[in-house]
């Protein structure tokens, strides 16, 4: 039977600050190193040694990718990078915190958003420093593809290519895969593998820095799920 370990990276110097992030590429705080290291010791612990590893191009994640693999002793194994991975991309709100949320947009669009499945956020114009087109990291993407503003189904439908083309292939072969990623690239992920509805996946909160096992049998069917610590 192999394994699926999907990890939230540990928190950021935003999640700290309670803002937006989105696409923007911050680091993590110390509290997210020390948590990435947990997670490499647990992992570590029960003998779980990923044979290949996914991670977003955001540094958040693939620092996260590389202390636990460095716990483990692993960083050796094959690391594959994909923007699909990416965090949801909250348009015009990246950068904004919960207050001058609610201050601009107001209590009652917050919480529609808040329950939405398939509403985007304001969205950035071409010009928008925030528009990905500007960032040298995704010059080899179709700038169609590049997001303004996502809602979760969104994120869904171009995480889910990435499953198919890359991570399916080596849980095929039976590997232990590690992707390391964000609370909705990793919502995408869970809600396909556990065939959730849109309502379920919304109420669906992954944990920073805690691994998440995925148990999978038979034609990837999900055996058995369980948090690390
Ligand atoms: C930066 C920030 C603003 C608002 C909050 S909240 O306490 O209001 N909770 C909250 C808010 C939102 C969201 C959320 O999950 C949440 O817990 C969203 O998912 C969301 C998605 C797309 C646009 C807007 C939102 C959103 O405002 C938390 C953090």
């Amino acid at each position: 039977m192999n394994k699926l370990i999907l990890l939230r990276h540990g928190e950021s110097i935003w999640n700290k600050e309670n803002r937006f992030t989105g696409w923007t590429d911050v680091p993590l705080s110390e509290k997210g190193r020390d948590e990435a290291r947990r997670a490499g010791e647990l992992l570590r612990s029960f003998s779980i040694y990923p044979d290949i590893s996914f991670t977003s191009l955001l540094k958040r994640a693939i620092v996260t990718r590389f202390l636990v693999m460095e716990e483990l002793d692993r960083l050796w194994t094959p690391a594959y990078k994909d923007w699909r991975l990416n965090e949801r991309h909250y348009g015009a709100l990246q950068g904004l915190n919960k207050l001058e949320t609610s201050e601009k947009y107001g209590a009652e669009q917050v919480h529609i958003w808040r329950r939405s499945y398939d509403v985007r956020p304001p969205q950035v114009g071409d010009e928008d420093p925030r528009y990905p087109a500007h960032d040298a990291r995704y010059q080899m993407v179709q700038e169609k593809l590049l997001p303004h503003g996502e809602s979760l189904e969104d994120t869904v439908h171009r995480v889910l290519p990435c499953w198919k083309e890359r991570i399916l292939p080596e849980a095929e072969k039976g590997k232990t895969i590690l992707v390391a990623a964000h609370g909705n690239s990793l919502r995408a992920l869970i809600m396909m593998l556990q065939n959730l509805s849109p309502k379920q996946i919304v109420d669906v909160e992954i944990p920073t820095g805690k691994p998440l096992i995925l148990e999978l049998g038979e034609n990837l069917t999900v055996l058995n799920q369980y948090y690390l610590g």
